[in-house]
């Protein structure tokens, strides 16, 4: 889903814009600080038509620029979405929007007057998503030469405009108007009620058989060629019988023409009204080799974080040692505690003397891998006291000693003591034979601070639980935040898309909107998915500071209600030494005897082998992590190798 879109001047003055769901000022005002102002980004240009991109929290703008006017088009999108159209969408609304209001541009009260553009950009919208979700690769997109004869063709009697550029008529004589004529007494109103059209403009003619209107004929023709083509090609797959097939992707990120599926799910907009908020855009599929595997008995496990995520990991290191944004930390901080001890070797009793200064370059060692002071200082501690006293092995240093000992240290912190395996937990729930399966479905609740990545994580248990084929509730138990549910709408769409397209499990949305009761809500969302025969539920909850008393305390009445069989906590790689208070709050917000049942540790793509946070909250809870997310996608979700975490830590 696009976010919105804005047409801005560089000197920062909004002429138009589109909002789809709502997205901060400071985000567009970053962009133009940024790459245009203080010019201290790279602008990462895209080669040929790509346009260049800017990421910002969690959006990605695009733009291009039409430099002789002073505009930019800018494209504002969740990170986390493959919009594969954008690109032409912001070629094609900057064609359009030019060579409407070229003129009206170029007067010096350009700023102060209104460009009625909303119909013309949603057709566009509304094209591009259905031909990249319909698989129409084969749609001739128009040139920029024949989306400026379709402009002019308005008032010809000819026939109507075909569906790229899908102008209205009363628009196509602004158009016409802004390139044709220096006039400016407007006499017709278009539908957006801001008149720009000259009087002698509208009644102009070029004759239906003028060059323009040829083009635009041939232009519709071969539109409604595709279109019968669609048909038939739809009739003869209907015709045929067989299991759904996944969607394929070219090159140009669209939909292989091979596929029976329409993907447009933006409203008809045939009124002009308002396209739904919550359109769903095309989507890339997600390779589920990608993530993870099948077992024997047709299980989706996921991959665990091994020599996969190790690569994702260094590519960021790459990055960011190329970028000089490595906190300073270049190589690896254990070459300082080898250098303190490596002249002792092999059977040394060691002594609490010989000890201290190597235990300090380890600490200081594991709180550059973001471990907080307090884990830190404790895994030392306990390193110590298993230490002393000891005798090195024959030929055994020091250092190897002491890496020895933190090491198993850090595994045994990170090995779950009892199993984690949730597909079998609710594989127990959900069998047909067995009797709770009246009872109500598999419960799952995720919790955190605001901002950590819950709804995204959320989303991709879900998109885990649906390749195992489970049907998912996904309740929207943030009443409390402005946009939180809208923005689950849009996840619940992807999903349903994605899980349709590939023809596995159900998902849906339970949603009471704001203002009520979160417990309440989660409770009926659970009796809900009970009475409609979900297997899972998956509920939200509004982000909150752990060490905020008042909303701390609606948890306990959350779990009473709603009673998850698990309560995940998400807590950010990159949080350091709060991620301590983090988890021992929200562990004991959910009253005697309940706690957390485990954590999932965000954006693990960011933080490079600065992966102590998962040491931390673990140390201060015995709460194991379930699960790491590694980036924006819906397949960015993975287990914990405790040996590809263990050699980042001591690397
Ligand atoms: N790089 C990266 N970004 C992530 C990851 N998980 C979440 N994010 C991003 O983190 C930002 C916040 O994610 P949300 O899911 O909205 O966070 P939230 O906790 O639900 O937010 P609130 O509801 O406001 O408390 C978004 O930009 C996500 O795309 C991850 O594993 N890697």
């Amino acid at each position: 889903m696009l976010d919105s879109f804005e047409i801005i001047t560089t000197s920062g003055v909004v002429l138009w814009s589109r909002s789809y769901a709502p997205v901060g000022t400071q985000i567009i005002n970053s962009l133009i600080n940024d790459v245009f102002i203080e010019e201290k980004l790279q602008q990462e240009s895209g080669a040929g038509s790509v346009a260049p991109r800017y990421k910002k929290e969690k959006y990605t703008l695009k733009w291009k620029r039409a430099k002789d006017l002073g505009l930019i088009f800018v494209a504002v999108y969740q990170s986390l979405l493959h919009l594969t159209w954008i690109d032409e969408l912001l070629d094609n609304i900057k064609t359009i929007f030019v060579e409407m209001y070229k003129d009206q541009l170029k007067q010096p009260n350009s700023r102060a007057i209104e460009y009625p553009f909303d119909k013309y950009f949603d057709q566009q919208v509304k094209e591009l998503e259905s031909a990249a979700g319909t698989a129409v690769g084969s749609r001739p997109s128009l040139s920029v030469e024949e989306k400026k004869d379709t402009l002019v063709e308005a008032d010809n009697g000819g026939p109507p405009p075909p569906p790229i550029p899908g102008l209205l008529p009363a628009q196509h004589h602004a158009a016409r108007a802004a390139g044709n004529s220096n006039e400016s007494s407007p006499s017709q109103t278009p539908e957006t009620s801001r008149p720009v059209t000259p009087n002698h403009i509208l009644t102009g003619k070029t004759g239906p058989g003028g060059r323009s209107s040829r083009r635009a004929r041939k232009a519709a023709n071969a539109n409604a060629n595709v279109s019968s083509g669609e048909d038939s090609m739809k009739k003869a797959k209907n015709a045929k019988s067989g299991a759904k097939k996944m969607r394929k992707w070219n090159a140009e990120g669209f939909a292989d023409e091979d596929d029976d599926e329409i993907l447009d799910y933006s409203a008809p907009n045939v009124n002009g009204s308002e396209p739904e908020a919550t359109a769903t855009p095309a989507l890339e599929a997600v390779d589920q080799d990608s993530w993870g595997t099948k077992t024997k008995k047709g299980q989706f496990v996921l991959k665990d974080l091994g020599d996969e995520v190790h690569s994702i990991l260094e590519n960021a290191d790459a990055a960011k040692s190329k970028a000089g944004t490595s906190n300073g930390i270049v190589g690896s901080s254990l070459g300082a505690i080898s250098g303190l001890f490596r002249n002792f070797v092999g059977g040394k009793v060691l002594t609490k003397a010989d000890l201290e200064k190597p235990l300090k370059a380890m600490e200081e060692h594991l709180l550059k891998k973001n471990v907080a002071r307090e884990a830190a200082v404790r895994l030392c501690d306990a390193v110590e006291q298993e230490l002393i006293g000891k005798r090195t092995g024959s030929f055994q240093s020091i250092d190897a000693a002491l890496r020895s000992a933190m090491e198993s240290s850090l595994r045994k912190i990170l090995t779950p003591t009892s199993s984690l395996d949730i597909l079998r937990e609710i594989e127990a729930v959900t069998a047909p034979s067995t009797a709770q399966r009246q009872r109500r479905p598999y419960v799952i609740s995720i919790v955190g601070v605001n901002g950590v990545g819950k709804s995204t994580n959320l989303s991709k248990i879900c998109f885990f639980l649906l390749q195992n084929n489970y049907r998912v509730l996904i309740a929207a138990c943030d009443t409390f935040r402005s946009g939180a549910v809208e923005q689950l709408r849009v996840h619940a769409r992807n999903l349903k898309e994605l899980s349709s397209r590939e023809n596995v499990g159900h998902v849906e949305l339970y949603e009471k909107g704001y203002g009520k009761d979160a417990a309440n809500v989660a409770k009926d969302a659970v009796s809900y998915g009970a009475a409609n025969e979900f297997d899972v539920v998956l509920i939200d909850t509004a982000g909150r500071r752990h060490n905020d008393q008042r909303l701390m305390s609606s948890l306990e009445k959350f779990a009473k209600f709603a009673q998850p069989d698990k309560i995940f906590m998400v807590g950010e790689a990159l949080v350091g030494t709060d991620s301590v208070m983090q988890a021992r709050n929200f562990n004991q917000a959910f009253g005697a005897g309940r706690g957390l049942d485990g954590f999932i540790i965000s954006k693990c793509d960011t933080v490079g082998d600065m992966v102590g946070t998962l040491v931390s909250m673990v140390h201060a809870t015995g709460i194991p992590v379930a699960f790491l997310g590694v980036g924006q996608h819906y397949g960015d979700l993975r287990g914990l190798s405790v040996p590809w975490a263990v050699g980042l830590l001591m690397k």
